[in-house]
Parts: structure tokens; sequence; C-alpha cells
């Protein structure tokens, strides 16, 4: 019980606050920690390439790699960065009690360009936004915007831009979220925002028994089916992909949307059903075969030969 665990954390806002939150509640359990910012891969070494061992995500392979070298016992990830294949010999320890799960816009005062016809400029990197965004206001333009949450805040002060768009439960963690926002309750968000998971190394059953008291079944269950969507839909490629899973007590049966979109917004493909609680664990892989079916597949097969370009 004397053992340090090791918290490994990137160095955003955001990340440190994350990886605070799981140390403060590991202490309370009584655990020893210590926090681990790790800045960038140059630093790290290897001795296998990177896609030997299946490490592929842009913000966590820094700390994979962190992990496989046993630098840190224990990473903290935005789950919705998480690549749905985690890297050979790194499990999923817990997922957290999710936060809201919505996407928002923020603005400058004025929303009027969201009334039909009107013209707006807004910025957004990520595809799945962009997609339904576009699909929603076609008269619209969307244009890139990347960064940590604290830079894309400031970028969107210092462009002439009408809008960006954030996932709310970034800006509530770090209490930054203005007073200048509009909820988007008809996007659907990314496979599991909102919500924090921590992975651990397969063999370290120190650090599995400590985190998995910090585990939320119906987050992990919800998160699990909105994964399987997109890891059923996209095998490997990037696409424009939505999904969030609702658990509701009261009928014990899970709520579950998805969409695919061109990247363009022209096409969306879209399910919505409901099941009972007992057939949560193939939901995500039958919802993605129904959008398939739709016309779904050759959509991802487009988006598979534009990307290798
Ligand atoms: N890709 C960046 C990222 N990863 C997680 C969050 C916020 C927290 C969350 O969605 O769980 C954000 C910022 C954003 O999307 O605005």
């Amino acid at each position: 019980m004397n053992k340090i665990i090791r918290i490994g954390t990137r160095d955003s806002e955001l990340a440190l606050w994350q990886a605070k939150k799981v140390e403060d509640t590991l202490k309370e359990l009584g655990y020893r920690t210590q926090l681990v910012p790790v800045k960038s891969t140059g630093d790290l070494v290897l001795d296998k390439p990177l896609y030997e061992m299946g490490i592929t995500g842009v913000f966590t392979k820094t700390l994979d790699v962190a992990m496989i070298n046993k630098q840190i016992d224990i990473a903290v990830h935005s789950m919705k960065d998480v690549p749905t294949a985690l890297p050979q010999g790194i499990v999923q320890g817990a997922v957290l009690k999710r936060a809201s799960t919505a996407d928002i816009l923020l603005h400058k005062g004025d929303t009027s360009f969201l009334s039909e016809n009107a013209t707006a400029v807004i910025a957004s990197g990520s595809l799945r936004r962009k997609a339904q965004w576009l699909n929603r206001y076609p008269n619209h333009t969307v244009v890139d915007l990347r960064g940590n949450v604290n830079t894309r805040m400031q970028k969107l002060q210092d462009n002439e831009w009408n809008g960006a768009v954030f996932a709310s439960a970034g800006l509530d963690r770090i209490n930054k979220k203005p007073k200048n926002f509009v909820p988007l309750d008809w996007m659907i968000p990314a496979p599991a925002q909102g919500a924090m998971v921590v992975v651990v190394n397969m063999d370290d059953n120190f650090a599995l028994d400590a985190v998995a008291q910090l585990n939320d079944y119906e987050t992990e269950m919800t998160t699990h089916i909105e994964r399987q969507f997109l890891r059923t839909l996209e095998g490997g490629c990037t696409a424009p992909i939505g999904a969030l899973a609702m658990y509701s007590e009261h009928d014990d049966t899970i709520d579950f949307k998805g969409v695919l979109l061109s990247l363009d917004g022209k096409i969306k493909f879209e399910i919505h059903k409901v099941v009972p609680i007992e057939e949560w664990k193939k939901l995500g892989f039958t919802a993605a075969k129904e959008i398939m079916a739709q016309g779904g597949e050759a959509l991802i097969n487009e988006l598979r030969l534009h990307f290798k370009r």
C-alpha cells in the first residue's frame, strides 16, 4: 500500500486539471501519488517503432511511451482523444463519471448569424463538428482551428470569426466558460466526449486495483457503446462521426444516437435506437452495421481513399 502511483499527464491546463482530479480521488482512498507532466515524445526513447506497438493517437502517444518505459504508472486522458484500439500491454483501468457531453458555440455577443440564410464564419478543427455545422448551416464557412482549449479561445478573440465550437466539459473543468455561448443540442458529440479514462499497464495489479475504484459503470457502458460504433464504422480511418448513448434508469433502456457525414456535410446517415439494457454489449456494433447498410459503407470507402492521398 506504500508504493507511489506516478500519474502521467500532458501539460495543458485541461490535462493537468484532469490528472489532479484523479490524483485527489486516489489520495482520498489512501494512496500515495505523484503527478508527472510529460512534454513531448522527443526525449522519450523506445526500442521499437511506435506503430509496431499499436501506438497511434496524436494526443496520447507521449504518455503511452512513458508508460511502456515505466516512467509513469497510470495516465489520464480525455477519453474522446484515445484511439479505440489501445497499445499492446496497456488497458483501460477506469472510466470516470461523465460530465456534460454537449458541444457549445462560443460567440461574440451577436448570434443573428444563426438565423436562416445568414452567412457566417465558424471555426473548428474537428471533422465531426465541421460536417454537422455545414449540414445545418449550408451558407456558412467553417475554418480550421487547432490547439488546446486556451489557445483556441485566444484565437477566437484574435480573429474576425463569428464563433467557434468547444466541448462544454473542457471549459467547465478549467472554469473558463464565458457568458457568450449557445448549447448545440442538435449536434451529436464525439464518442466518449465529456468522459475521462485512466489507462494502466496490463501487468500492474497494484495500480489496476487502485484505479478500479474510480470506475463509473454507467459511463463505462455508454462510452463502450459509442466507441464500438466508431470502431466498427471507421476501422482505422478518420471520418466525421458522432455518437451518444444515454442510460435511462426509469425504463432500464439505452437511448443511442449515431451519425456519419461526408466532409462537406451534404450527406448524412443517422440512427436513433432505444433498446433494453440487456442489449448494450452489441449496440454500437449493430447501429454501425445499420448505418453501413443505409449507404454509409460507400461513404467510408470514399473517405478512406480521400485520406490516403
Ligand atoms: N480534442 C481536444 C479535447 N479533448 C477533450 C476536450 C474536452 C473534454 C471532453 O470533451 O471530454 C477537448 C477540447 C474540446 O473538444 O473543445
